[in-house]
């Protein structure tokens, strides 16, 4: 991936000065996990962290911005999400590709604030990494949120094949996409197959334009019982752009 990290970028995200997308180094994956969940749990405000969502989500987008460059969706394009769970108010979400549960910290708590108290909610985060699942069910449990979220290690496809035979989930009110882009279409389908996707269902995959998901937008925009747009987004850090898919089923 070709950036142009421009000086002003530079400073206002000093991550990026040791980032490197030409694929020569890695960006994520050589140890900065583990570097995140050391650096969070040597905070002075540690304890202000415990039991709140926003602050381990700021926490971790500080770490991103200031040490090192986290793929995490990042606060602006999770506010979009945000706003689509206050207006689809979902009990039941899925999400492909965990990472640090940056997404599902944010994603788990804007659910639950939809709904009273006595309601419950699901966020099931769907990771194969198990350090990574590991490291995100610490700092679910850091924002106070391990009644709502469920991690689930292993590839997407087999997890929710599997979740679906056990019969823990039989629909999903909202689908977040944000794993691998030669991933989606297939993930996607078999949640069509597993009949996961009822009318009224919203789809949100990110990343569509960077890196991209070709054969998923294809498929997606060729449904005929989809509705589907492209919706601009900045990836923080760097202030790129990029585009979400939003689908609804018809
Ligand atoms: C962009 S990150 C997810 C970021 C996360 N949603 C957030 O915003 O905090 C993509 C994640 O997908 C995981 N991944 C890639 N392929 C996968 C697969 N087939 N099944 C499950 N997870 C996968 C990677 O290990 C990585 O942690």
């Amino acid at each position: 991936m070709a950036f142009n990290i421009t000086p002003e970028l530079l400073e206002k995200y000093p991550s990026l000065k040791s980032a490197d997308f030409t694929g020569e180094k890695p960006f994520f994956n050589d140890g900065r996990e583990g570097r995140l969940l050391e650096w969070i749990y040597a905070r002075s405000d540690l304890e202000a962290l415990r039991g709140s969502p926003a602050r381990v989500c700021a926490a971790i987008e500080e770490f991103a911005i200031q040490k090192e460059f986290l793929i995490s969706i990042g606060s602006t394009k999770a506010k979009i999400v945000e706003e689509l769970i206050a207006a689809e108010k979902p009990k039941v979400m899925v999400e492909l590709g965990g990472y640090m549960a940056y997404s599902a910290i944010f994603f788990a708590d804007a659910m639950r604030r939809q709904h009273a108290k006595d309601t419950k909610v699901q966020y099931w985060s769907l990771e194969y990494n198990p350090l990574f699942t590991s490291i995100a069910m610490n700092l679910v449990d850091l924002a106070g949120l391990s009644d709502v979220v469920q991690i689930v290690t292993g590839t997407a496809g087999s997890s929710l094949k599997r979740l679906a035979a056990e019969n823990k989930l039989d629909h999903i009110d909202v689908l977040f996409i944000d794993h691998l882009g030669d991933n989606y279409h297939t993930d996607f389908q078999i949640c069509e197959s597993l009949n996961l996707l009822k009318s009224g269902a919203l789809i949100i995959a990110d990343n569509t334009l960077i890196p991209g998901a070709p054969e998923y937008l294809d498929y997606v925009r060729k449904h005929p019982k989809l509705d589907t747009k492209a919706v601009k987004s900045i990836t923080v850090p760097g202030d790129f752009e990029d585009e979400m898919e939003i689908t609804k089923v018809k």
